[in-house]
């Protein structure tokens, strides 16, 4: 399972602050998505990461965390733990300033064999997470394809995340990432809503993630993504 999720194609990404239903619940795990990802920038504390953890534990699709900071990391009851820096912010705190800290003032405790680097490249300026993060988000795909190469032959990042949360991105950055980056595993996340837009990002990325489609439309829209990926 651990080495596994170079293959997915199909990620679904829940929110720990959003609530959902057990039959949701039933129909996503039963969608074909490959994985589940719990995570959101605001408002994930352990309590309501553990009572997602709760309601999605039983299914045995492989289960990744990917938290905001150091107080929303676990490791008990999930295979993965996806740990974020932001390439394209000025403020080091979320490049390597909360790893820092992890380190620094965690009980020791950390599970590496879980754990997963992931390069973002945050585009979506209206996004929690770009605000939070203060990326630059009005940049090029010549400067996307940059920090994609960086985060990929020179950090050496095994994930490279294109990063539109709640927006469609532009496919043409999409691409050029893609033309950028030789052994990381490409992930594009941000306004898929339907196969169309599954299909047309697929082609460029490796992984996909649906997330608010989820919720805004009803687990119903992610077999038609699945379906466009395969
Ligand atoms: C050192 C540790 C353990 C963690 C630090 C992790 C870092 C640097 C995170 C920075 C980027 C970030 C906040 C990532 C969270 C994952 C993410 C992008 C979730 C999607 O967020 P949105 O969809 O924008 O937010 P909401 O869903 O909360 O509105
Ligand atoms: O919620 P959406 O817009 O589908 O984006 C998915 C994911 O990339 C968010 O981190
Ligand atoms: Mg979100």
């Amino acid at each position: 399972m651990q080495q596994n999720w170079k293959n997915w194609v199909h990620v679904t990404k829940l929110d720990p602050d959003k609530p959902i239903s057990p039959a949701a619940v039933e129909e996503i795990v039963t969608s074909g998505t490959d994985a589940l990802m719990l995570s959101g920038t605001l408002n994930v504390t352990q309590e309501n990461l553990r009572d997602l953890l709760d309601l999605v534990a039983a299914h045995d699709l492989p289960l990744v965390v990917e938290p905001a900071g150091p107080e929303c990391v676990i490791f008990d009851g999930i295979d993965l733990l996806f740990v974020p820096s932001v390439m394209n912010t000025d403020d080091a705190r979320w490049i390597v300033g909360k790893h820092q800290a992890w380190l620094r003032h965690g009980d020791g405790a950390i599970r590496w064999e879980k754990v997963v680097p992931e390069a973002y490249i945050v585009l979506n300026p209206a996004s929690a997470v770009g605000q939070v993060t203060r990326a630059h988000c009005g940049i090029g795909a010549e400067d996307v394809a940059a920090y994609a190469s960086v985060a990929d032959r020179y950090f050496r990042f095994p994930i490279v995340y294109i990063e539109y949360s709640g927006a469609y991105g532009d496919p043409a950055v999409v691409r050029a990432a893609a033309d950028a980056v030789e052994n990381a595993v490409l992930y594009y996340g941000g306004g898929i809503t339907s196969g169309e837009r599954a299909a047309e990002m697929g082609r460029y990325a490796d992984t996909i993630v649906v997330g608010n489609a989820v919720y805004d439309q009803g687990p119903a829209v992610l077999r038609e993504t699945v379906r466009a990926v395969r």
